[in-house]
């Protein structure tokens, strides 16, 4: 069993990031958004006009993708989502990525990460695991919502085709697909704010926490 490892997985824009976020400093743990890895290699290719399905120049750069170094202002743009959900399906960079969050997960004295696959692949010993959603019609308000804040042009209808659209990749590809582990504890936050979220994950982990 890895040691004091809470993994979160769950669809896009369900909240597992901000929850992910808030359990990292409640707990005093070190957190990992993996999302931001293959958005990193996305966007190195988007840089340097790269197609997309290029797997074999997609996998050096994720070999070269700095852990220290990712900055969610500029990866977090809507657009690098969907080019990273197109990297994300090829299996040589998935297999890099993957060894390099398996050592992040390592480390003392505990680690959150959120994902697809934490769960199911990259941490399947974890200490605890949480599998966070939402309804499509709800996450594509609150990353509409998202989107205005930041100054930019939210379409709703866009966002939640993007976000079906996305979904329906990440959950259909055949390498490690979008789903609940087994012994995952499903939390739907369609009806609860953040504060209920994370007090609903709070008393799962704690309770795993206890147990381990
Ligand atoms: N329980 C909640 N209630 C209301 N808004 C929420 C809740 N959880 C998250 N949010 C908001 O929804 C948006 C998406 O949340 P977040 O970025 O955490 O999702 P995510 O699953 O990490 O997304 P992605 O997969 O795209 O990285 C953010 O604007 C966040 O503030
Ligand atoms: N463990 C993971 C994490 C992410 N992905 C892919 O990256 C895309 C972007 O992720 P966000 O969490 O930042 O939205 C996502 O749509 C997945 O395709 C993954 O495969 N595995």
């Amino acid at each position: 069993m890895s040691k004091n490892v809470i993994a979160i997985d769950g669809p896009a824009a369900s909240g597992k990031g901000t929850l992910a976020r808030r359990l990292a400093a409640h707990y005093g743990y070190h957190h990992l958004d993996t999302g931001l890895t293959y958005r990193a290699v996305a966007h190195e290719l988007l840089e340097t006009g790269t197609p997309l399905d290029d797997e074999e120049r997609a996998a050096r750069t994720a070999l070269s993708i700095d852990f220290g170094a990712l900055d969610r202002t500029v990866l977090s743009a809507h657009e690098i989502g969907e080019a990273a959900s197109r990297v994300a399906v090829m299996p040589q960079v998935r297999k890099a990525l993957v060894e390099a969050q398996r050592r992040f997960a390592a480390t003392p004295p505990g680690t959150v990460l959120d994902g697809r696959d934490i769960g199911t692949v990259v941490c399947p010993d974890a200490t605890v695991k949480l599998y966070v959603t939402a309804s499509p019609e709800v996450r594509a308000g609150r990353r509409a919502a998202e989107i205005a804040s930041q100054g930019q042009p939210a379409d709703y209808d866009q966002v939640l085709a993007d976000i079906r659209r996305r979904d329906e990749r990440d959950s259909g590809r055949a390498d490690s697909p979008l789903k609940p582990a087994d012994d995952a504890h499903m939390i739907d936050t369609s009806d609860q704010g953040i504060d209920e979220a994370f007090e609903a994950a709070r008393s799962i982990i704690d309770a795993a926490l206890a147990e381990a």
